[in-house]
């Protein structure tokens, strides 16, 4: 092994460069320590009122495991939306539209990232269009609201259906993502209308349950993640501040440190196609099948989630003697730097599934991490769920310290205890 291989003596242990311990949520704050509401003893005004786990009933093994809730029937809920203030209305947004993909587009961009911070999360178009318009979407689940008079967007909150297990029972279920009001709007009480209305758009489907994730501890979560970041180009994210030098280390020792060969090293080693997607569907299927909490992939999603897509998703596999054995992906995310002279944005590659069953998971992921630097990717993040431990440290992923984490969340599903990362097979960004 050469020593510039992870896992190679030497290198183990002082990292010495460290990576933004705050890509969470793709909340970048590149060292700027963004405060973040971690406190169990909080009240909360909004959330004590919905059907989800609240505080006081942590540790209540009396609860019983499922639904908080019973289905209402269709006839006996709500068919009007919400009532905003009279100057604001309501829309759908038709994510096909290109001219409505550029307005939610815009108005993340512009409102979404934490203005404290120099690294802005730029979700791209492509990527909100496969975020937002998976197999069996809801256009009605993609909710703006904007001013009646100019029709400029002011608030988003979006909703895709899934399919989640939970221990033995498959749950569909709406992952609900990109809630987002702009800052004049902040603090008046707007995002608990935001998620009354989906709600009431989600139950119109015939769904009682979600999930979702935040940086803030709310009514409560049912695991709690971490993200560790893998430099790729350490001399870059170090010049824009994405990641600093610790003490005793250079430029040039960083550099060597995180150095990569240049092509994967597993025999069988390829991108996955179209063909693959039965295969890659097994595997996947199988491997969370382990999991408290995962995802329930049939061929339909794994096409739309994993086939690759260029600038947002990525998959690759290994194939020995025509037979699929290991499967692994990642997707993408580029946050804008302000006013930096050489570089506008930093790649973040961002681990999405993967699953190791001959090949050993280090010796895979270091496949991943070669292939994400070739495509240009500036940082490798991963959260720690699934076996993602078994790799982390051996491939110099710097530790996150006591980093904000990012909080799992069910609505209308009580689980009678917390799931560590590991027991948890689904990847929410
Ligand atoms: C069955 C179907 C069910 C479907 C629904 C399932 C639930 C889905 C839940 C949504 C999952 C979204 C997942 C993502 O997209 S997480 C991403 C969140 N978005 C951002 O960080 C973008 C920038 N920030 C903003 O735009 C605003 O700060 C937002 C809109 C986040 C809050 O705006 P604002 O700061 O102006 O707040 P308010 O005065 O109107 O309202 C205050 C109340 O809102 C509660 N709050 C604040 N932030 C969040 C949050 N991220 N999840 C859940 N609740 C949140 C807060 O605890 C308080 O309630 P309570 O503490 O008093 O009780």
């Amino acid at each position: 092994m050469s020593k510039s291989q992870p896992g190679s003596k030497e290198e183990k242990g002082d990292q010495s460069v460290r990576a933004n311990p705050f890509a969470n949520k793709h909340d970048s704050s590149g060292g700027t320590i963004v405060r973040r509401s971690q406190d169990y003893s909080k009240t909360h005004k909004f959330w004590e009122t919905q059907p989800v786990a609240q505080f006081k009933d942590i540790g209540d093994t009396s609860l019983p495991e499922g639904p908080i809730e019973p289905a209402t029937p269709l006839s006996e809920f709500k068919q009007e939306p919400y009532i905003l203030p009279d100057a604001l209305e309501w829309t759908t947004c038709d994510m096909n539209s290109d001219d409505m993909c550029s307005q939610v587009y815009n108005f993340l961009k512009e409102n979404y990232p934490d203005e404290r911070s120099p690294f802005r999360v730029d979700y791209s178009r492509d990527f909100l269009r496969w975020a937002l318009c998976p197999p069996r979407y809801h256009q009605s689940w993609h909710i703006g609201v904007r001013v009646k008079a100019s029709k400029k967007l002011v608030a988003f909150i979006s909703g895709v259906p899934a399919r989640i297990k939970v221990r033995d029972v498959v749950v569909n279920m709406a992952k609900i993502d990109f809630l987002c009001v702009i800052k004049q709007y902040r603090s008046k009480g707007f995002a608990p209308i935001l998620v009354k209305e989906v709600t009431r758009r989600v139950h119109l489907e015939n769904i009682w349950q979600a999930a979702y994730t935040s940086l803030d501890i709310l009514p409560t979560p049912f695991s709690s993640c971490q993200y560790w970041g893998r430099l790729l180009n350490p001399k870059k994210l170090i010049d824009v501040g994405y990641s600093e030098l610790r003490q005793r280390m250079t430029m040039s020792r960083a550099v060597k440190l995180y150095k990569l060969p240049d092509a994967p090293i597993t025999p069988g080693f390829r991108e996955m196609e179209r063909r693959d997607v039965p295969a890659v569907t097994r595997l996947l299927r199988k491997y969370l099948s382990q999991f408290g909490v995962a995802t329930d992939f049939d061929e339909i999603d794994v096409e739309h989630w994993l086939l690759p897509r260029k600038d947002v998703v990525y998959s690759y596999l290994v194939e020995t003697h025509d037979v699929i054995t290991d499967f692994c992906s990642f997707y993408a995310v580029p946050f804008t730097i302000s006013d930096n002279p050489k570089y506008t944005t930093v790649e973040c590659a961002y681990s999405y599934y993967n699953v190791a069953e001959t090949t050993s998971f280090p010796k895979l992921m270091n496949d991943v991490l070669i292939v994400s630097k070739k495509k240009g990717f500036d940082v490798f993040n991963a959260l720690d769920v699934m076996h993602n431990k078994s790799f982390l440290k051996e491939l110099k992923f710097d530790d996150p310290g006591d980093a904000a984490k990012l909080h799992y969340y069910l609505y209308n599903y009580h689980l009678r205890s917390a799931l560590k990362p590991s027991e948890l097979g689904l990847v929410l960004w």
